[in-house]
């Protein structure tokens, strides 16, 4: 994936904040007129794209593997246009226009033809969305480098504002040489005053540029962070959960965090010095211009001054901790099983790795500390070593009367200005490594393979409950275990309600989540009312799908929040009929009957596992879905709660395909259909048996049913 179409939706978000209407027919025209008629029919099918403002379309193009960029109309960029591009006036509608040789067309949605168009009629207020490739387009494998290079205008400014601060930095060892040799040595007191305005103005020249640099540098490496951040959340989001689960929560959060390393590129004293290294190139040719072949020490000092640094930044670097990431992992295990360890009482093991390690944490950071304050001081010491040589040099010049005293001190002032940024960039390098290895880190997980194809662009009929067909389903998490799931197939019919069943670690949960798509079996297939469920939009396939999680998942937020993450636009009335549907009238109430309560803040109580999972399947039967994947969706109800949800799932019968797993004799009792699964085969897939037929004494069913 082209890492550019990802880049824009937050330079999108701020520049049309209305709805802008056609928009929607315009993309989808633009698409097909790409020639990607598939993507076009995805757009125009997907029920949740119902209008489409300028952020829905830089992430529609982004999830299409459109390369684009967003700038202010400007006739440079159109001219420059391979593909139609759209323009977003500021008022107008929303219009697709083409460079064809030396005119331009725009496309009438109504006739669906392209009509010339004079250059001065194109809106010239707005945005344009310029298409830079399409998705056959070759991966990109360098995407941060192809990422900075999209943010093009940021190095402009720094460079004339480097350049400029470079200049007049010049000025204060001028005019001391000049106050040395012309005030002091020529006997003219009278040009000190015009001396001294000149350096004054230098200096507020210098003062103000570098100001301004600090805040175009700041700027642009927040930009990069926020780029970034979104990037690596996206595509997160768009990694398979199989892929996910095996790289572990840690490197999730160490990636998310790369970002903050890549701030710090450009920000700060390091920055800056980074940034000044190249113009260092003006104060020595200075000093070759006021004293000629005195220029070599000072060349050769550098030399040095970089030699003995890269071997005192060898041995820093050596000692650079190794223990972080373990520690971490420590800290973040620890913060999570708290209330575990607490009620277990085994804390003793605990504390004793975790002063372990702490302790050794400290001792790699203390020795690493005292190596980079080694790295310092000997920077510090080859600069006043590169100044004091070029002294020492200098003065037999003066004394041969090849040049003015004061042409040597200012030679000597201007080391300062070539050895400032060598000190500083070295004494950066450190974080200049780490950046290399957050950059090289995003870039591979930029090449992670995601699970939006072209080939997964169908969007499922919404409206109707489906048909879902396991067929031959063989499922593993690793290739050293037992499959979870083991050549399972079943049908089950529109509008069906299936209780997958069986003991403990048997697959049912494996099952749900082959059915939600986010389990991905290595032979076999789920098919979705006929059609493979690998070949619908994933997005659009789990928009639809209202999966409920055995565990709950708790946002920051209050009840309104955290229902509204399954429909956006709920209204109130919605959300309390979903939570009273879900059993949770009782946490309602708890809440003072407030839907926007914070939850996590209400008098510092927390909510109960019973409680979160009132708030799990709420969100789910807020969907209002014909398809509804449920996993132990009744686990510990009060008796109150349990009824309201029976009485639930029997309205939901026929109008939606549910599948749901449990223990619960009589929710399974409810089902239209039972699934026995063990060690991940289907031992029984058919209508609840009819016990009394099996058994000579009669039995109730819910003692014949596997009780996990
Ligand atoms: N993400 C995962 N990574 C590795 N193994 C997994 C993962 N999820 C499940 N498993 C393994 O797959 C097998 C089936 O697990 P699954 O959760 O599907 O069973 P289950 O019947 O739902 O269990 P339970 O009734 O305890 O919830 C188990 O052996 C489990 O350890």
């Amino acid at each position: 994936m082209n890492s550019i179409s990802q880049t824009q939706p937050a330079e999108a978000e701020k520049i049309h904040p209305l709805e802008v209407s056609e928009l929607k027919n315009i993309l989808v025209a633009l698409f097909q007129q790409l020639g990607l008629f598939s993507q076009a029919n995805n757009i125009l099918n997907d029920d949740s794209v119902k209008t489409v403002d300028t952020v829905t379309l830089a992430n529609l193009l982004g999830k299409h593997h459109i390369g684009y960029s967003v700038s202010k109309v400007d006739k440079e960029a159109t001219s420059q246009a391979i593909h139609p591009f759209i323009i977003v006036p500021d008022t107008e509608s929303a219009v697709m226009a083409r460079r064809r040789n030396e005119q331009y067309e725009i496309f009438d949605l109504h006739t669906e033809q392209w009509q010339a168009i004079s250059a001065a009629k194109l809106p010239q207020m707005g945005h344009v969305f310029i298409i830079e490739n399409l998705p056959a387009s070759k991966q990109n494998i360098r995407a941060f480098a192809a990422h900075m290079s999209k943010r093009t205008k940021w190095y402009r400014p720094v460079f004339w504002l480097s350049l400029l601060s470079s200049i007049t930095g010049l000025a204060v060892p001028l005019f001391t040489m000049a106050v040395y040799d012309r005030v002091i040595g020529g006997q003219a007191p009278d040009v000190l005053p015009t001396i001294a305005l000149g350096a004054a103005l230098a200096l507020g020249v210098l003062i103000t540029t570098r100001l301004t640099r600090a805040n175009v540098l700041a700027s642009t490496s927040n930009r990069f962070a926020r780029d970034l951040s979104n990037l690596t959340f996206k595509r997160l989001l768009s990694v398979p959960l199989m892929v996910l689960s095996r790289v572990g929560i840690s490197n999730h959060m160490a990636r998310m965090r790369n970002a903050e390393k890549v701030r710090t590129l450009l920000s700060g004293p390091g920055g800056a010095g980074l940034v000044d290294l190249p113009f260092t190139a003006i104060a020595l040719i200075t000093i070759a211009l006021l004293s000629g072949w005195l220029v070599i020490v000072p060349l050769v000092m550098l030399l040095l001054f970089y030699l003995v640094m890269k071997a005192v930044n060898k041995y820093a670097q050596s000692a650079s901790p190794t223990i972080s990431g373990d520690y971490q992992n420590s800290i973040n295990e620890l913060a999570k099983n708290l209330l575990q360890l607490k009620t277990s009482g085994e804390t003793d093991g605990w504390n004793t790795k975790f002063a372990r390690q702490c302790k050794e944490n400290c001792r790699q950071n203390f020795l690493f500390a005292k190596r980079n304050g080694l790295n310092a001081a000997v920077a510090h010491a080859m600069s006043l070593l590169t100044a004091l040589v070029t002294v020492f040099t200098g003065i037999f010049l003066v004394l041969n009367q090849s040049i003015s005293p004061g042409a040597l001190i200012a030679c000597v002032m201007l080391i300062w200005r070539i050895t400032g940024p060598a000190q500083l960039a070295f004494s950066s390098s450190q974080k200049i490594t780490m950046m290399d290895m957050a950059i090289k880190q995003f870039d591979r997980f930029m090449q992670a393979s995601t699970e939006n194809s072209e080939l997964r662009l169908d969007t499922p009929a919404t409206h109707i409950p489906p048909a879902i067909s396991f067929q031959h389903v063989t499922l593993r998490y690793g290739a050293e275990v037992e499959p979870a799931l083991a050549g399972v197939s079943v049908d089950i019919e529109p509008g069906e309600n299936v209780a997958i069943i069986g003991p403990n670690a048997c697959g049912k949960t494996s099952m749900l989540l082959a059915a939600m798509g986010v389990a991905e079996a290595q032979a076999g297939y789920v098919s979705v009312n006929g059609k493979n469920q690998k070949q619908y939009d994933p997005e659009a396939y789990r928009k639809w799908a209202a999966f409920c999680p055995a565990e709950p998942d708790i946002f920051p937020g209050s009840l309104a929040d955290n229902l509204r993450i399954a429909k956006e636009d709920a209204t109130d009335e919605e959300l309390i009929a979903a939570i009273k549907a879900a059993g949770g009238e009782s946490l309602f109430n708890a809440l003072g009957n407030d839907l926007n309560i914070d939850l996590l803040n209400r008098g510092h109580t927390l909510l109960s596992a019973v409680e979160g999972s009132y708030i799990s399947l709420a969100r789910a039967l807020l969907k209002q879905s014909s398809l509804l994947i449920l996993d132990e969706p009744i686990a510990n109800r009060n008796p109150a709660a349990k009824a309201q949800l029976l009485k639930t799932f029997n309205e939901l019968k026929g109008k939606s395909t549910v599948l749901f797993t449990s223990h619960d004799q009589e929710l399974i009792q409810q089902a239209d259909k039972v699934v026995i699964l063990d060690k991940g085969a289907v031992v029984y897939a058919g209508p609840i048996p009819d016990q009394s037929a099996q058994q000579p004494q009669p039995v109730t069913p819910q003692e014949s049913l596997p009780n996990g």
